[in-house]
C-alpha cells in the first residue's frame, strides 16, 4: 500500500537547498532550486532569516512560476535562506503541504526542508495528536516540527537531535534556526543525498556555506563542492564555524541506487561518482549482458540518454535520436487517470521517422514502472517503420514500492510485480526485453557485484529488501 493519497502517478522526489552568510541568500536559493527542478515540480518554497525575522514565500508550481517575480525575492531579505522543491510522498498537492515548513517556538522561529519519507510518521502523528499537537499540514515532515516543540531539552540543537532520534525513514534535512544556525542532516543510512559546498569570497564571518541535494545546484551559483554530508551526520553552520556530529554512530550506508539510475541530474556527482559516467557504464554492462543485432540504438529521452550512449559505444551500433522529446512537457505526468497519462506520453515523445524507418531498433530506458511509457514508445517506433524493436532497461525490474521518498505506485500497478519478463515483452510489444543484472548494475557503480553493492545501497524497489523498518505499513497506518 502506498502512503500517498495521490499515489496514482509516476515517481519523483524532492530537492533541498540552503545558503548561509551571503548577500541575496534568497536569490541564490531560487537559482539552486531551479537547478534541482528535476527533483520535484509540484511546489516550491523559500524561507529566509534576516537576523531578526523569518520571511517565507511558497506556492504550487515550478520554481520559475513561484519565484519569477523579482518582488517576491525582494520580500525574502537576509543572509540565510533555505528552499524546497516538492513532489509529494505523504500528503497531497495542497498549499498547506508546501515546504519548507515553518513554526514559531518559545526560542523563536524554525524552518525545515525535507527530502525523503518517514516510515513511522503516521504512528508518531497519532501519538502527537493525542497529546494535543495541532497539525497544520498532512506531510510526514511536520512530525519534526512537533517533536522539536515538545522536547524537554533547552537548546534548539538538542531538541532537533531528540526529534530525529524518534523518527524512522529517509530524510535529508536542512533546518534554519535563529540561534543555532543552519543545520544539515542525512538519515543514519544516508538514503537521500546531501552535499556541502562553499561560495568563494564569503569567508569573513564564516559565510558562504551551501547545502544542496545535488552538486548541479552548487555549479549554478558558482559554489565549490566541499564534500558529501555523511550518512547520519549532522552539520551545524553558524558564525563560529562548521561543526559535525554523528549522533547515530556508524550504521553503514544504504544510498538509494535509483538516484544513480534515474533521479539525479546527469551533471551531478553522487558519492564521488559522476552520474553521467555511471549511467554510461550501466548501458555498457547491459550491452555486454544482453546484446542483440540491430541497426540503431535509440534512447528514450530524457533519462535513457546517457545509458544509450554507453550501450551504443559498447555494442558498436550507431546512437541515433529516434525519439524526440517535447521540452514543454515535464518530467512526469501528475494526471490521475491512465487515459490522460497515455495522452501525456504522446505529448512528450514523438518518433523520428527518418531514423527509424526500415531499421532494427534497440530502445534504451532506465525503468519500466507501469509500462505506460514503454507501450506508447514501442507503438510509435513501429508506426514510424521500425522492423524490429528490442527494449533494454538500465535497472532491474521494479517489483516493489518505495517508502523512502519516491512516489512509486502501489505494488499491484507495477508491471514487473505482476508479469514475468517474457510477459512484459509481450505486453509492450517488443521482439526482446532485457533488464540489467544486479551484478552488472553494481559493477557499473564501481563495486564487485551485488554482494558488495547490497551493503552500500538501498535497492528495495527491485529486491524487496527494505533497509529501514516500515513501521506505519506494518501497523496498517496511513497518513
Ligand atoms: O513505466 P512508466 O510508468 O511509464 O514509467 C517509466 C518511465 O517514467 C520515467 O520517465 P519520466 O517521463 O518520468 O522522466 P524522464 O524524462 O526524466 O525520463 C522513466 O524514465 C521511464 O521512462
Ligand atoms: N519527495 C519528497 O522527498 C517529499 C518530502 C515529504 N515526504 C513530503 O511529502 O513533502
Ligand atoms: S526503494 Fe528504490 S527508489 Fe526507494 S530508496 Fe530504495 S532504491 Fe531508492
Ligand atoms: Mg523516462
Amino acid at each position: 500500500m502506498n502512503l500517498n493519497e495521490t499515489s496514482n502517478r509516476p515517481y519523483e522526489e524532492c530537492g533541498v537547498f540552503g545558503v548561509w552568510g551571503v548577500p541575496d541568500a534568497a536569490a541564490l536559493t531560487a537559482l539552486g532550486l531551479h537547478a534541482l527542478q528535476h527533483r520535484g515540480q509540484e511546489a516550491a518554497g523559500i524561507v529566509s532569516y534576516d537576523g531578526e525575522r523569518f520571511h517565507q514565500h511558497k506556492g504550487l508550481g515550478l520554481v520559475g512560476e513561484v519565484f519569477g517575480d523579482s518582488r517576491v525575492i525582494a520580500s525574502l531579505p537576509g543572509p540565510v535562506a533555505i528552499g524546497h522543491n516538492r513532489y509529494a510522498t505523504t500528503g497531497g498537492t495542497h498549499v498547506r503541504n508546501v515546504q519548507p515548513l515553518y513554526a514559531d517556538y518559545e526560542f523563536g522561529g524554525l524552518s525545515v526542508a525535507h527530502n525523503g519519507n518517514l516510515t513511522n510518521s503516521a504512528t508518531l502523528k497519532q501519538a502527537l495528536v493525542k497529546r494535543g499537537c495541532i497539525f497544520q499540514s498532512m506531510t510526514d515532515t511536520e512530525v519534526f516540527i512537533h517533536l522539536i516543540a515538545i522536547s524537554l531539552y533547552s537548546n534548539v540543537l538538542d531538541r532537533f537531535l531528540d526529534a530525529v532520534k524518534q523518527v524512522k525513514g529517509a530524510y535529508s534535512l536542512i533546518t534554519l534556526t535563529p540561534n543555532d544556525g543552519l543545520i544539515g542532516m542525512r538519515d543514519p543510512l544516508g538514503v537521500r543525498p546531501l552535499v556541502l559546498g562553499r561560495l568563494p569570497g564569503h569567508e569573513v564571518g564564516n559565510g558562504g556555506w551551501v547545502l544542496s541535494s545535488e552538486t548541479c545546484a552548487l555549479d549554478i551559483i558558482g559554489a565549490e563542492y566541499v564534500r558529501d554530508i555523511e550518512p547520519g551526520e549532522v552539520v551545524v553552520i553558524d558564525e563560529t564555524g562548521i561543526r559535525s556530529l554523528h549522533p547515530f554512530g556508524d550504521q553503514g550506508a544504504r544510498f538509494c541506487v535509483f538516484e544513480h539510475i534515474y533521479f539525479a541530474r546527469p551533471d551531478s556527482v553522487l558519492e564521488h561518482v559522476p552520474v553521467y559516467e555511471a549511467r554510461k557504464k550501466i548501458g555498457a554492462e547491459l550491452a555486454l549482458e544482453s546484446g542483440v543485432e540491430a541497426d540503431v540504438v535509440v534512447p528514450v529521452p530524457d533519462s535513457g540518454v546517457p545509458s544509450a550512449v554507453g550501450y551504443a559505444a559498447q555494442s558498436n551500433i550507431p546512437f541515433e535520436l529516434g525519439i524526440i522529446r517535447n521540452h514543454y512537457v515535464g518530467r512526469t505526468f501528475i494526471e490521475p487517470t491512465d487515459q490522460i497519462r497515455n495522452l501525456g506520453v504522446k505529448m512528450k515523445h514523438s518518433a523520428n521517422r527518418a531514423v527509424l524507418a526500415g531499421k532494427r531498433v534497440i530502445l534504451v530506458d532506465d525503468s519500466i514502472v507501469r509500462g505506460t511509457t514503454s507501450r506508447k514508445i514501442v507503438d510509435m517506433v513501429r508506426a514510424a517503420g521500425a522492423t524490429e524493436v528490442h527494449m533494454r532497461i538500465t535497472s532491474p525490474p521494479t517489483k516493489h514500492p518505495c517508502f523512502y521518498g519516491i512516489d512509486t505506485p502501489e505494488e499491484s500497478k507495477l508491471m514487473a510485480a505482476t508479469h514475468t519478463v517474457e510477459e512484459m515483452a509481450k505486453a509492450i510489444g517488443v521482439e526482446s526485453l532485457a533488464f540489467v543484472s544486479f551484478d552488472g548494475l553494481y559493477r557499473a557503480l564501481g563495486h564487485n557485484g551485488r554482494a558488495e553493492g547490497a551493503t552500500r545501497y538501498c535497492d528495495a524497489c527491485f529486491t524487496g529488501d527494505y533497509p529501514i523498518s516500515l513501521v506505519d505499513k506494518e501497523g496498517n497506518l496511513v497518513h
